[in-house]
C-alpha cells in the first residue's frame, strides 16, 4: 500500500535515487533548493504547489531568501514517510531543473 510506512532498507534504496534529499529527525524526507533569486524561489513554491494538489499529498515549504525547503511524510500514516513522499519527492525532482534549483 502506498500509505504503509517503508522499511529502512527500502527508505535507503528510494534516497540513493535521489541525490539531495534525506531523511531528517522526526522521520521527514527533506531537501533545500537554492535558486538565484528570490522570485525563482516563489514560482517553485507555487509549482510544487501545484504537484501537491495534483497529488493529495502536500510538504511543508520553508521560503527563504533564494531558498526553499520541502519537508515531508505522511499524515495518514502516523507521521511516517511512505511511497507517496517518495513520489512527491521524484515529482518535485522532475522540475527543479527548470527552475534553475540547485
Ligand atoms: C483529506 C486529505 O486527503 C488528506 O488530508 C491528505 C492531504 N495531504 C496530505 N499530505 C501529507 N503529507 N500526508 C497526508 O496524509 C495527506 N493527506
Amino acid at each position: 500500500m502506498a500509505d504503509e510506512p517503508l522499511s529502512e532498507q527500502e527508505t535507503e534504496t528510494r534516497l540513493a535515487r535521489l541525490p539531495g534529499w534525506s531523511v531528517a529527525e522526526g522521520d521527514l524526507l527533506t531537501r533545500t533548493y537554492t535558486f538565484s533569486g528570490h522570485l525563482p524561489a516563489v514560482a517553485m513554491v507555487v509549482h510544487v504547489s501545484a504537484i501537491q494538489e495534483e497529488l493529495n499529498h502536500h510538504a511543508e515549504q520553508t521560503l527563504g531568501y533564494n531558498t526553499l525547503t520541502l519537508a515531508v511524510n505522511t499524515h495518514s500514516a502516523g507521521g511516517r514517510i511512505t511511497e507517496l513522499d517518495f513520489t512527491l519527492a521524484g515529482r518535485v525532482e522532475a522540475v527543479a531543473q527548470g527552475h534553475g534549483a540547485k
